[in-house]
Protein backbone atom coordinates (compact mmCIF):
# COMPACT_ATOMS: atom_id res chain seq x y z
CA UNK A 1 0.00 0.00 0.00
CA UNK A 2 1.43 3.28 -0.70
CA UNK A 3 2.61 5.68 2.32
CA UNK A 4 2.35 9.35 1.77
CA UNK A 5 4.52 11.26 3.86
CA UNK A 6 1.94 14.14 5.26
CA UNK A 7 3.73 17.02 6.37
CA UNK A 8 1.86 18.25 9.63
CA UNK A 9 2.32 21.99 9.81
CA UNK A 10 2.20 24.03 12.90
CA UNK A 11 0.39 26.99 12.58
CA UNK A 12 1.52 29.84 13.88
CA UNK A 13 -0.37 30.99 17.26
CA UNK A 14 -2.06 34.66 17.64
CA UNK A 15 1.42 35.34 20.04
CA UNK A 16 4.07 34.86 18.08
CA UNK A 17 6.88 37.24 19.75
CA UNK A 18 11.00 37.41 20.12
CA UNK A 19 11.37 37.07 23.22
CA UNK A 20 14.94 35.74 22.74
CA UNK A 21 14.11 32.48 25.07
CA UNK A 22 16.23 29.86 23.49
CA UNK A 23 20.00 30.02 24.40
CA UNK A 24 21.97 28.44 21.80
CA UNK A 25 19.36 29.73 18.77
CA UNK A 26 21.69 32.40 17.24
CA UNK A 27 18.58 33.96 15.48
CA UNK A 28 16.35 33.77 18.75
CA UNK A 29 19.04 35.67 20.59
CA UNK A 30 19.73 38.29 17.52
CA UNK A 31 15.90 39.18 17.23
CA UNK A 32 14.97 39.11 20.74
CA UNK A 33 12.76 42.19 21.35
CA UNK A 34 12.06 43.20 18.20
CA UNK A 35 8.61 43.50 16.66
CA UNK A 36 7.06 40.51 15.30
CA UNK A 37 3.87 39.99 13.19
CA UNK A 38 1.80 37.50 13.82
CA UNK A 39 -0.73 37.93 11.01
CA UNK A 40 2.01 38.00 8.58
CA UNK A 41 3.98 34.87 9.98
CA UNK A 42 0.48 32.75 10.01
CA UNK A 43 0.06 34.24 6.38
CA UNK A 44 3.77 32.64 5.26
CA UNK A 45 3.14 29.45 7.10
CA UNK A 46 -0.50 28.82 5.25
CA UNK A 47 1.25 30.32 1.82
CA UNK A 48 3.90 26.97 2.31
CA UNK A 49 1.36 24.98 3.24
CA UNK A 50 -1.16 25.79 0.36
CA UNK A 51 1.73 25.26 -1.92
CA UNK A 52 2.85 21.88 -0.93
CA UNK A 53 -0.63 20.67 -2.06
CA UNK A 54 -0.57 22.11 -4.95
CA UNK A 55 2.91 20.22 -5.95
CA UNK A 56 0.72 16.92 -5.05
CA UNK A 57 1.29 16.43 -2.00
CA UNK A 58 -0.74 15.83 1.28
CA UNK A 59 -0.50 18.72 4.19
CA UNK A 60 -2.06 18.83 7.30
CA UNK A 61 -2.22 20.83 9.58
CA UNK A 62 -1.42 21.32 13.51
CA UNK A 63 -3.46 23.50 15.45
CA UNK A 64 -1.60 26.30 17.95
CA UNK A 65 -1.40 26.15 21.95
CA UNK A 66 -3.20 28.41 23.74
CA UNK A 67 -0.53 31.38 25.12
CA UNK A 68 -0.46 32.86 27.53
CA UNK A 69 -0.31 29.42 29.54
CA UNK A 70 -1.79 30.95 32.52
CA UNK A 71 -2.00 27.35 34.21
CA UNK A 72 2.02 27.44 34.30
CA UNK A 73 1.41 30.66 35.70
CA UNK A 74 -0.43 30.08 38.19
CA UNK A 75 1.66 26.48 38.99
CA UNK A 76 4.17 29.37 39.38
CA UNK A 77 2.29 31.09 42.47
CA UNK A 78 0.23 33.76 40.16
CA UNK A 79 -3.28 33.68 41.40
CA UNK A 80 -6.42 35.99 40.94
CA UNK A 81 -8.14 36.76 37.88
CA UNK A 82 -6.53 36.00 34.25
CA UNK A 83 -6.19 39.33 34.45
CA UNK A 84 -4.20 39.53 37.84
CA UNK A 85 -2.02 36.55 37.20
CA UNK A 86 -1.06 38.22 33.86
CA UNK A 87 -0.15 41.87 35.67
CA UNK A 88 1.44 40.10 38.59
CA UNK A 89 3.55 37.57 36.46
CA UNK A 90 4.50 41.18 34.04
CA UNK A 91 5.81 42.91 36.96
CA UNK A 92 7.58 40.64 39.15
CA UNK A 93 9.09 37.76 36.49
CA UNK A 94 8.88 39.09 33.24
CA UNK A 95 10.93 36.04 32.24
CA UNK A 96 8.27 33.63 33.25
CA UNK A 97 5.21 35.64 31.28
CA UNK A 98 7.47 35.57 27.90
CA UNK A 99 8.43 31.55 28.59
CA UNK A 100 4.62 31.53 29.14
CA UNK A 101 3.22 33.62 26.01
CA UNK A 102 5.62 31.55 23.18
CA UNK A 103 4.26 30.68 19.84
CA UNK A 104 6.62 27.88 19.54
CA UNK A 105 4.73 25.26 19.16
CA UNK A 106 4.55 26.47 15.25
CA UNK A 107 7.78 24.11 14.99
CA UNK A 108 5.97 20.94 14.87
CA UNK A 109 9.37 18.95 13.72
CA UNK A 110 9.88 19.68 17.63
CA UNK A 111 6.24 18.07 18.41
CA UNK A 112 6.78 14.42 18.77
CA UNK A 113 8.86 11.50 16.92
CA UNK A 114 6.83 10.08 14.46
CA UNK A 115 6.97 6.15 13.12
CA UNK A 116 6.24 4.82 9.74
CA UNK A 117 4.05 1.33 10.84
CA UNK A 118 5.69 -0.15 8.61
CA UNK A 119 8.92 -0.13 11.25
CA UNK A 120 7.00 -0.91 14.16
CA UNK A 121 6.60 -4.02 15.64
CA UNK A 122 2.61 -3.83 15.81
CA UNK A 123 2.52 -2.41 12.26
CA UNK A 124 0.85 0.80 13.92
CA UNK A 125 2.16 4.61 13.65
CA UNK A 126 4.21 5.46 16.52
CA UNK A 127 4.10 9.20 18.37
CA UNK A 128 5.98 10.28 21.16
CA UNK A 129 5.70 13.94 22.25
CA UNK A 130 8.74 15.34 22.75
CA UNK A 131 9.34 16.24 26.58
CA UNK A 132 11.41 19.89 24.68
CA UNK A 133 12.98 19.43 28.43
CA UNK A 134 15.65 22.29 27.66
CA UNK A 135 13.79 25.85 27.32
CA UNK A 136 10.89 26.76 29.98
CA UNK A 137 8.77 28.07 26.95
CA UNK A 138 9.14 24.57 25.11
CA UNK A 139 8.92 22.03 28.01
CA UNK A 140 5.36 23.33 28.67
CA UNK A 141 4.49 22.48 25.52
CA UNK A 142 4.49 18.42 25.90
CA UNK A 143 1.03 18.34 27.60
CA UNK A 144 -1.00 19.72 24.88
CA UNK A 145 0.81 17.86 22.15
CA UNK A 146 -0.77 15.33 23.69
CA UNK A 147 -4.06 16.05 23.59
CA UNK A 148 -3.80 17.38 20.12
CA UNK A 149 -2.89 14.43 18.42
CA UNK A 150 -4.58 12.16 20.37
CA UNK A 151 -7.44 14.48 18.70
CA UNK A 152 -6.42 14.33 15.41
CA UNK A 153 -4.90 10.52 15.28
CA UNK A 154 -7.83 9.45 17.34
CA UNK A 155 -8.14 5.89 15.99
CA UNK A 156 -6.55 2.70 17.87
CA UNK A 157 -6.26 0.85 15.35
CA UNK A 158 -4.31 2.60 13.53
CA UNK A 159 -2.06 5.11 16.07
CA UNK A 160 -0.68 4.37 19.21
CA UNK A 161 0.60 7.36 21.32
CA UNK A 162 2.92 7.57 23.93
CA UNK A 163 3.27 9.63 26.53
CA UNK A 164 6.15 12.27 26.70
CA UNK A 165 9.15 11.02 28.56
CA UNK A 166 9.94 12.30 32.54
CA UNK A 167 11.29 15.71 32.26
CA UNK A 168 15.02 15.30 33.63
CA UNK A 169 18.03 16.47 31.94
CA UNK A 170 18.84 13.00 30.72
CA UNK A 171 16.02 12.36 29.20
CA UNK A 172 15.80 15.78 27.24
CA UNK A 173 14.03 14.82 23.72
CA UNK A 174 13.23 17.28 21.14
CA UNK A 175 11.17 15.14 18.57
CA UNK A 176 11.87 14.88 14.61
CA UNK A 177 14.38 17.47 14.40
CA UNK A 178 16.67 14.72 15.49
CA UNK A 179 15.22 11.62 13.62
CA UNK A 180 14.90 11.18 10.11
CA UNK A 181 14.39 7.94 7.78
CA UNK A 182 16.33 6.31 5.09
CA UNK A 183 14.38 3.91 2.78
CA UNK A 184 13.93 2.93 -0.57
CA UNK A 185 11.12 4.60 -0.38
CA UNK A 186 7.69 5.94 2.15
CA UNK A 187 6.15 2.52 1.36
CA UNK A 188 8.87 0.56 2.16
CA UNK A 189 10.59 -0.55 5.67
CA UNK A 190 13.49 2.18 6.38
CA UNK A 191 16.30 2.74 8.71
CA UNK A 192 15.50 5.47 11.73
CA UNK A 193 18.67 7.61 12.17
CA UNK A 194 18.31 9.26 15.28
CA UNK A 195 20.68 11.77 16.05
CA UNK A 196 21.96 13.04 19.98
CA UNK A 197 23.49 15.87 21.35
CA UNK A 198 24.93 14.28 24.26
CA UNK A 199 25.26 10.27 26.11
CA UNK A 200 25.26 11.36 29.55
CA UNK A 201 27.88 8.89 30.15
CA UNK A 202 30.54 10.53 27.65
CA UNK A 203 32.64 13.48 27.97
CA UNK A 204 32.10 14.89 24.53
CA UNK A 205 29.53 17.32 25.18
CA UNK A 206 29.17 20.86 23.62
CA UNK A 207 30.94 23.45 25.88
CA UNK A 208 29.33 26.91 25.08
CA UNK A 209 25.40 25.53 23.95
CA UNK A 210 23.34 22.96 25.81
CA UNK A 211 22.88 19.44 23.75
CA UNK A 212 19.13 19.19 23.90
CA UNK A 213 18.56 16.14 22.72
CA UNK A 214 20.52 13.18 24.30
CA UNK A 215 21.24 9.15 23.48
CA UNK A 216 18.97 7.77 26.25
CA UNK A 217 16.25 9.64 24.94
CA UNK A 218 16.78 8.69 21.56
CA UNK A 219 16.46 4.86 22.98
CA UNK A 220 13.47 5.21 24.71
CA UNK A 221 11.76 6.50 22.15
CA UNK A 222 12.83 3.54 19.70
CA UNK A 223 11.80 1.19 22.27
CA UNK A 224 8.91 2.29 22.73
CA UNK A 225 7.74 2.51 19.36
CA UNK A 226 8.79 -1.26 18.65
CA UNK A 227 11.58 -0.49 15.93
CA UNK A 228 14.23 -3.11 15.58
CA UNK A 229 17.52 -2.73 16.27
CA UNK A 230 18.81 -3.67 12.63
CA UNK A 231 16.61 -0.71 11.56
CA UNK A 232 18.25 2.43 14.34
CA UNK A 233 21.43 3.97 14.26
CA UNK A 234 22.12 6.14 17.00
CA UNK A 235 24.46 8.77 15.46
CA UNK A 236 26.35 11.56 18.06
CA UNK A 237 25.90 15.20 16.40
CA UNK A 238 29.21 16.92 16.45
CA UNK A 239 29.85 19.00 19.77
CA UNK A 240 31.23 21.56 17.58
CA UNK A 241 28.75 22.49 15.62
CA UNK A 242 25.95 22.52 18.54
CA UNK A 243 28.37 25.55 20.07
CA UNK A 244 28.50 27.39 16.63
CA UNK A 245 24.25 27.23 17.20
CA UNK A 246 23.24 23.99 15.32
CA UNK A 247 20.73 23.46 18.60
CA UNK A 248 19.07 20.61 16.29
CA UNK A 249 20.25 18.15 13.82
CA UNK A 250 17.85 19.32 11.13
CA UNK A 251 19.63 22.76 11.17
CA UNK A 252 22.36 20.60 9.66
CA UNK A 253 21.50 17.40 7.99
CA UNK A 254 18.48 16.46 6.04
CA UNK A 255 17.00 13.04 4.54
CA UNK A 256 14.08 11.87 2.26
CA UNK A 257 14.16 8.23 1.15
CA UNK A 258 17.77 7.43 -0.44
CA UNK A 259 19.12 10.64 -0.15
CA UNK A 260 20.99 12.36 2.53
CA UNK A 261 22.18 15.99 2.05
CA UNK A 262 24.58 16.84 5.71
CA UNK A 263 26.99 19.13 6.24
CA UNK A 264 30.63 17.66 6.84
CA UNK A 265 30.91 18.62 9.81
CA UNK A 266 27.42 17.40 10.99
CA UNK A 267 28.49 14.24 13.07
CA UNK A 268 31.06 13.39 15.51
CA UNK A 269 33.58 11.90 13.66
CA UNK A 270 31.79 12.25 10.45
CA UNK A 271 33.46 9.48 8.45
CA UNK A 272 32.75 6.88 11.01
CA UNK A 273 28.92 7.93 11.28
CA UNK A 274 28.86 8.07 7.26
CA UNK A 275 30.36 4.39 7.34
CA UNK A 276 27.73 2.95 10.07
CA UNK A 277 24.73 4.49 7.75
CA UNK A 278 26.07 2.93 4.62
CA UNK A 279 26.33 -0.15 6.83
CA UNK A 280 22.31 0.01 8.34
CA UNK A 281 20.92 0.75 4.93
CA UNK A 282 19.08 -2.03 3.52
CA UNK A 283 17.45 -0.10 0.39
CA UNK A 284 18.56 -2.07 -2.70
CA UNK A 285 18.20 1.79 -4.58
CA UNK A 286 21.74 3.44 -4.40
CA UNK A 287 21.64 5.41 -1.62
CA UNK A 288 22.66 8.88 -1.97
CA UNK A 289 24.69 10.62 1.16
CA UNK A 290 25.43 14.02 -0.34
CA UNK A 291 28.57 15.06 1.93
CA UNK A 292 27.99 19.57 2.08
CA UNK A 293 32.40 20.71 2.30
CA UNK A 294 32.72 24.06 4.75
CA UNK A 295 34.62 25.72 1.06
CA UNK A 296 31.18 25.70 -0.06
CA UNK A 297 29.07 26.16 2.54
CA UNK A 298 30.62 26.65 6.06
CA UNK A 299 28.58 26.05 9.36
CA UNK A 300 27.74 29.94 9.67
CA UNK A 301 26.27 30.20 6.34
CA UNK A 302 24.66 27.19 7.18
CA UNK A 303 23.01 29.21 10.34
CA UNK A 304 22.31 31.83 9.02
CA UNK A 305 20.74 30.62 5.50
CA UNK A 306 19.37 27.22 7.13
CA UNK A 307 19.80 25.71 4.03
CA UNK A 308 19.74 21.96 5.74
CA UNK A 309 16.52 23.19 7.25
CA UNK A 310 14.74 23.01 3.91
CA UNK A 311 12.61 20.57 3.30
CA UNK A 312 13.42 17.35 0.82
CA UNK A 313 10.54 16.09 -0.65
CA UNK A 314 9.22 13.49 -3.22
CA UNK A 315 7.26 15.02 -5.99
CA UNK A 316 4.64 12.73 -7.63
CA UNK A 317 6.83 12.17 -10.52
CA UNK A 318 9.69 10.42 -8.21
CA UNK A 319 12.14 13.11 -8.40
CA UNK A 320 13.15 15.23 -5.23
CA UNK A 321 12.73 19.38 -4.71
CA UNK A 322 14.16 21.01 -1.66
CA UNK A 323 12.23 23.60 0.05
CA UNK A 324 14.41 26.26 1.07
CA UNK A 325 14.21 29.87 3.19
CA UNK A 326 14.27 32.67 0.95
CA UNK A 327 17.69 33.84 3.03
CA UNK A 328 19.38 30.72 1.17
CA UNK A 329 18.77 32.91 -1.67
CA UNK A 330 19.95 35.54 -0.54
CA UNK A 331 23.05 33.97 0.57
CA UNK A 332 25.63 34.12 -2.81
CA UNK A 333 27.70 30.65 -1.73
CA UNK A 334 24.18 29.03 -0.46
CA UNK A 335 22.31 29.90 -3.67
CA UNK A 336 25.00 28.88 -6.01
CA UNK A 337 25.22 25.38 -4.32
CA UNK A 338 21.51 24.91 -4.74
CA UNK A 339 21.68 25.44 -8.03
CA UNK A 340 24.54 23.19 -8.56
CA UNK A 341 23.11 20.58 -6.27
CA UNK A 342 20.24 20.39 -8.77
CA UNK A 343 22.40 19.58 -11.90
CA UNK A 344 24.56 16.91 -10.00
CA UNK A 345 23.96 13.17 -10.49
CA UNK A 346 21.09 12.70 -7.73
CA UNK A 347 17.21 12.51 -7.35
CA UNK A 348 17.07 16.55 -6.47
CA UNK A 349 15.92 18.42 -9.17
CA UNK A 350 14.26 21.58 -8.27
CA UNK A 351 14.58 23.97 -5.41
CA UNK A 352 11.73 26.21 -3.87
CA UNK A 353 12.11 29.05 -2.24
CA UNK A 354 9.52 30.70 0.38
CA UNK A 355 9.73 33.35 2.64
CA UNK A 356 9.23 32.43 6.04
CA UNK A 357 10.86 35.57 7.75
CA UNK A 358 8.81 35.72 10.73
CA UNK A 359 9.26 32.45 11.46
CA UNK A 360 13.38 32.32 10.38
CA UNK A 361 14.26 35.00 12.72
CA UNK A 362 13.41 32.82 15.57
CA UNK A 363 15.40 30.13 14.24
CA UNK A 364 12.72 28.13 12.59
CA UNK A 365 12.83 27.28 8.93
CA UNK A 366 10.92 25.06 6.39
CA UNK A 367 11.83 21.91 7.91
CA UNK A 368 11.32 23.10 11.69
CA UNK A 369 7.52 24.09 10.83
CA UNK A 370 6.65 20.69 9.60
CA UNK A 371 5.97 17.20 11.45
CA UNK A 372 5.98 14.05 8.46
CA UNK A 373 4.07 12.04 9.53
CA UNK A 374 4.07 8.28 7.32
CA UNK A 375 0.34 7.61 6.73
CA UNK A 376 -0.52 4.85 4.12
CA UNK A 377 -4.63 5.48 2.15
CA UNK A 378 -6.21 3.78 5.41
CA UNK A 379 -4.06 5.85 8.14
CA UNK A 380 -4.81 8.48 6.13
CA UNK A 381 -8.31 8.22 5.43
CA UNK A 382 -8.53 7.16 9.98
CA UNK A 383 -7.22 11.29 10.62
CA UNK A 384 -9.61 13.75 11.02
CA UNK A 385 -10.01 15.22 7.74
CA UNK A 386 -10.57 18.82 9.09
CA UNK A 387 -7.06 18.94 9.72
CA UNK A 388 -5.97 18.31 6.08
CA UNK A 389 -5.31 21.50 3.95
CA UNK A 390 -7.03 21.76 0.85
CA UNK A 391 -7.68 25.39 -1.34
CA UNK A 392 -10.86 25.90 0.57
CA UNK A 393 -9.52 25.57 3.78
CA UNK A 394 -6.60 28.00 2.96
CA UNK A 395 -8.96 30.22 2.50
CA UNK A 396 -11.02 29.67 5.78
CA UNK A 397 -7.92 30.01 7.75
CA UNK A 398 -6.63 33.05 5.72
CA UNK A 399 -9.85 35.08 6.77
CA UNK A 400 -9.79 33.51 10.23
CA UNK A 401 -6.00 35.07 10.36
CA UNK A 402 -7.18 38.41 9.27
CA UNK A 403 -10.35 38.52 11.99
CA UNK A 404 -8.19 37.13 15.17
CA UNK A 405 -4.19 38.45 14.46
CA UNK A 406 -2.25 41.49 15.38
CA UNK A 407 0.11 42.66 12.61
CA UNK A 408 2.72 44.24 15.61
CA UNK A 409 3.54 42.34 19.08
CA UNK A 410 6.28 43.98 21.13
CA UNK A 411 7.61 43.10 24.53
CA UNK A 412 5.31 45.24 26.23
CA UNK A 413 2.11 44.47 24.53
CA UNK A 414 2.56 41.08 26.71
CA UNK A 415 1.04 42.93 30.16
CA UNK A 416 -1.75 43.60 28.19
CA UNK A 417 -4.43 41.28 29.17
CA UNK A 418 -7.09 41.87 26.18
CA UNK A 419 -4.23 39.51 24.08
CA UNK A 420 -4.98 36.79 25.94
CA UNK A 421 -8.84 37.20 25.23
CA UNK A 422 -8.25 38.16 21.53
CA UNK A 423 -5.93 35.10 21.68
CA UNK A 424 -8.48 31.98 23.09
CA UNK A 425 -11.55 33.50 21.33
CA UNK A 426 -9.16 32.98 18.20
CA UNK A 427 -8.37 29.28 19.34
CA UNK A 428 -11.55 28.21 20.21
CA UNK A 429 -12.84 29.39 16.75
CA UNK A 430 -10.65 27.39 15.21
CA UNK A 431 -11.07 24.08 16.79
CA UNK A 432 -14.47 23.99 15.58
CA UNK A 433 -12.77 24.88 12.32
CA UNK A 434 -10.86 21.95 12.60
CA UNK A 435 -13.48 20.00 13.97
CA UNK A 436 -11.44 18.68 17.09
CA UNK A 437 -14.15 19.72 19.63
CA UNK A 438 -13.07 20.92 23.24
CA UNK A 439 -9.03 20.41 23.11
CA UNK A 440 -7.90 23.39 25.31
CA UNK A 441 -7.79 24.01 29.43
CA UNK A 442 -9.92 27.00 28.89
CA UNK A 443 -12.68 24.90 27.23
CA UNK A 444 -12.66 22.37 29.53
CA UNK A 445 -13.67 24.17 32.56
N1 LIG B 1 13.08 23.90 15.32
C1 LIG B 1 13.18 25.31 15.49
C2 LIG B 1 12.90 25.70 16.88
C3 LIG B 1 13.11 27.17 17.13
C4 LIG B 1 12.79 27.55 18.55
N2 LIG B 1 12.89 28.98 18.74
C5 LIG B 1 12.42 29.56 19.83
O1 LIG B 1 11.85 28.95 20.69
C6 LIG B 1 12.63 31.06 19.97
C7 LIG B 1 11.58 31.73 20.82
C8 LIG B 1 11.96 33.12 21.23
O2 LIG B 1 13.13 33.39 21.44
O3 LIG B 1 11.04 33.97 21.37
C9 LIG B 1 13.71 26.80 19.51
O4 LIG B 1 14.82 27.29 19.77
O5 LIG B 1 13.32 25.73 19.98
Amino acid sequence: MTVYEVNFDGLVGPTHNYSGLSFGNVASKNNAKQIANPKKAALQGLEKMLAMTKLGLKQGILPPQVRPDTFTLRKLGFSGSDKDVITKAAKNAPQFLKACYSASSMWSANAATVSNSLDCDDGKVHFTPANLSNKLHRAIEAEQTSRTFKAIFNNTQYFTHHEPLPHHPLLGDEGAANHTRLSNSHSEKGLSLFVYGEDALSAIKPKIYPARQTLAASEAVARAHGLSESNCLFLQQNPNVIDQGVFHNDVIAIGNENVLLYHEMAFYQCARAVEAINTKYQGDKPLHLIEVSSDYVSVEDAVSSYIFNSQLITLPNGTMAIVAPTECQNNDKVATYLATLCEANNPISKVIYFDLQQSMKNGGGPACLRLRVPLNELELSAVVPECLMDEAKYHTLTAWVEKHYRDAIAEDDLADPSLLVESQTALDELSQILKLGSIYPFQMD
